[in-house]
């Protein structure tokens, strides 16, 4: 369809068919949000518009649609839609993810990038993650008969790693605490990210014992001589001005979303990208930190997220360590492809049931 500004027609981007209230609301019912939109997308171009009630959303799905909203026009789309429900979910904005494009964002923006979540204060945290690496390690090994329930061990290691390097402390109504910090804030984005990342990936390596035995054996070849694992070894946006985006018309107000998730498993991008391939990284210099518009789990351009190297220094050694320090199997009677891998709808796209398994501790634990 097209609009008119100063007399001229422009072209707005393809749209599904909508409804008169909800508008196009009723196709992403029934499915998980990203898994409707990559099939919407599909049907109807890497850039539509659709429409959730009454606010205009234009969804971009490929990665030149992405580099032109991230990278081109960031600064007219960075901010964040202040509709109803975002007020309410951000507490009118005083959260820095939620918060519009602003001073209050700047500020709150540059103590994260200066402080708490600079790459120089994050590698200053790292005896308190080597320590919740250890406790981690620790609570794994106590000897026990039954599977245990990884995915709520891996939750409690990012919180206490997370609540150390923020409140100076862990603490000990840790789960009541953090019940109350999932409705806001920074320590939401750190949590749920980090933990269901470690989550997605320890459940891939249990479906993937060929990938497991070779990253044991990478870990374990790396830290062979030492004691111990040491650390030495969403999104949604606004367009605050009009804009075009491939040639389609982006009006002032709309919001902008980039299907982040949908770009990585593209197969215009990717080799089979549904499999779990840890190795295609190696040959490449793909990078990660918002420059290759396909791959970009961390965001892009202003709003990219500020705690990628906190998130990131937590996963990589909980992760070493758990590799290093134990072998790990299924309960009986679970087999690999058995492994239930559902998705649940949240911004954060989490394992819908947690993860059982069982260790037994390798070797070098002993010594
Ligand atoms: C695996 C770990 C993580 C992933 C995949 C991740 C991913 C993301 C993504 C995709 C965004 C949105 C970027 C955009 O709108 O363009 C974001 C924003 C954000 N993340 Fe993370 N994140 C992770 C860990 C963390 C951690 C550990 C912290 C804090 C300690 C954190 C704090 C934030 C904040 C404050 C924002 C909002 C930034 C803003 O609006 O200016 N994240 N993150």
């Amino acid at each position: 369809s097209r609009i008119s500004h100063h007399g001229n027609s422009l072209r707005l981007p393809p749209s599904p068919w909508q409804l008169p209230i909800i508008g196009s609301l009723h196709h992403l019912h029934g499915a998980l949000p990203h898994h409707a939109l990559r099939k919407l997308a599909r049907r109807h171009g890497l850039i539509m518009l659709l429409k959730f009630g009454e606010v205009p959303v234009i969804v971009a799905s490929s990665r030149e649609a992405a580099k032109e909203i991230l990278k081109t026009h960031d600064a007219i789309t960075a901010t964040r839609p202040q509709t109803t429900t975002f007020k309410i979910l951000s507490k009118r904005g005083q959260g820095i993810a939620l918060a519009p494009y602003g001073d209050h964002w700047r500020q709150l923006r540059k103590i994260c990038n200066m402080e708490l979540l600079s790459q120089k204060h994050v590698q200053s945290f790292w005896t308190i993650r080597e320590d919740e690496a250890a406790r981690l390690v620790q609570s794994i090994a106590s000897p026990s008969a039954s599977p245990m329930n990884l995915s709520k061990m891996l939750a409690g290691y990012v919180a206490d790693a997370a609540l150390r390097a923020i409140m100076g402390d862990r603490l000990r109504d840790r789960d009541a605490f953090i019940q109350q910090l999932a409705e806001g804030d920074l320590f939401a984005g750190s949590n749920d990210t980090s933990a269901t990342t470690l989550q997605w990936t320890m459940a891939e390596l249990m479906r993937n014992p060929g990938v497991m035995l070779k990253l044991q054996d990478e870990v374990r070849g790396a830290f062979a001589a030492m004691t111990k694992v040491t650390e030495e070894g969403l999104q949604s946006r606004e367009s605050i001005e009009r804009c075009q985006i491939l040639g389609y018309e982006v009006p002032k107000g709309t919001m902008v979303m980039v299907n982040a998730g949908a770009l990585s498993i593209d197969p215009e991008y990717w080799d089979e990208p549904e499999v779990f391939r840890p190795e295609r990284f190696e040959d490449t210099e793909k990078d990660f930190k918002g420059n290759e518009f396909e791959f970009i789990p961390f965001g892009a351009g202003r709003r990219i997220c500020p705690g990628m190297f906190f998130g990131l220094a937590n996963i990589e050694l909980a992760l070493a360590n758990l590799v290093f320090y134990f072998d790990w199997s299924l309960p009986e009677g679970v087999s690999c492809n058995e492994l239930d891998m559902t998705e649940s709808a949240g911004i954060t796209v989490r394992k819908k049931s947690d993860l059982w398994v069982r260790a037994t501790p390798h070797a070098m634990l002993a010594r």
